[in-house]
């Protein structure tokens, strides 16, 4: 697995299919690091009204009657409409489209039965805090995928924040369960600390207001801090004090760190039954 350093030139023209909440955090990710809106197509045939308003606002295409081979297809639709979009998508694909699915489950395989036209395909799992330019993202290429192509994924990809390119395709389900879903993870701990707090006697606004700037405020210590996770969490815990007292009920057998394991394997699973 390598990280790559971000080039400059996104692959333009560039069409984005599917502009729900990850298509969308991606498009602002790439208008925020200097995407020429012009050069931005949009197809999606039920547009939420922010993405109708952003593309009035900025002069993006959107749902052009006439299809023609782009310069980035890039997927952002659910995997289970990808049969029924396949053969309209298929127009905007020539032989240099450079194209990119963030599809859980569909495999590079699976991509190029439904969209034969398609030569280099990188296949990405990106995850919402993209939206604000720090997103965790695995990526693999087709072998296709030259360093032309590399370069102009990596560009589209770096704009939203960390990429890490796996060797092996096989991996990205993984990737799916820790970071594509993880988000979803790191909102649920708040929500149940918040929940706790207010058992606690808590009032809930006040408790939902600590949980969130807690679990906030964990994660950018994480950020700015490069010592490891396991090294912070011991930081706050100090031997017989209060937050010993509650991992040892969050880290006794079955549950959070056994409980997480079995979430990522059943996210993994689930990645697996997607493709086909
Ligand atoms: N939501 C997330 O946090 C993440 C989602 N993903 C992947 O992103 C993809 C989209 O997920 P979400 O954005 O959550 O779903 P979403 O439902 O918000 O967005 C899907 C969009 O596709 C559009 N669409 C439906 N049929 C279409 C067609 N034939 N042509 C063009 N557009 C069409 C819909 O109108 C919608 O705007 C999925 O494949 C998912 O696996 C990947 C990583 C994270
Ligand atoms: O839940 C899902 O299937 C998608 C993929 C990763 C995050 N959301």
């Amino acid at each position: 697995m390598t990280r790559d350093q971000a080039p400059s030139a996104f692959p333009t023209p560039l069409v984005l299919a599917g502009a729900g909440k990850m298509g969308a955090a991606l498009l602002r990710g790439w208008l925020a690091g200097g995407l020429d809106p012009a050069a931005v197509t949009i197809v999606d045939p039920q547009p939420s009204p922010e993405i109708a308003a952003l593309c009035a606002e900025r002069a993006l295409r959107l749902n052009p009657e006439a299809a023609s081979p782009a310069g980035a297809l890039v997927l952002g639709i659910k995997p289970q409409v990808l049969d029924e979009a396949a053969a309209a998508l298929g127009a905007w694909i020539g032989p240099d489209t450079l194209v990119v699915s963030i599809l859980a489950g569909k495999t590079i395989a699976d991509l190029k039965r439904r969209l034969p036209a398609a030569r280099a395909v990188v296949r990405v799992m990106p995850n919402l805090p993209a939206s604000i330019g720090r997103g965790a993202t695995g990526a693999v290429g087709s072998p296709e995928v030259g360093p032309e192509a590399r370069a102009g994924a990596e560009t589209l990809l770096s704009s939203s924040g960390l990429v890490a390119w796996l060797d092996d395709e096989a991996l990205i389900d993984a990737v799916t369960a820790v970071s594509g879903s993880g988000p979803a993870y790191v909102f649920l701990l708040a929500e149940a600390l918040a929940e706790a707090g207010v058992a606690a006697g808590l009032p809930p606004e006040l408790s939902a207001q600590l949980a969130r700037a807690t679990v906030a405020g964990a994660g950018a210590l994480l950020d700015a801090d490069a010592r490891e996770a396991g090294q912070l969490r011991r930081d706050v815990t100090s031997p017989g004090g209060t937050t010993a007292a509650a991992l040892a009920v969050l880290m006794r057998e079955g549950a959070l760190p056994d409980l997480m394991r079995e979430a990522v394997a059943a996210a993994e699973r689930r990645a697996g039954e997607l493709s086909g």
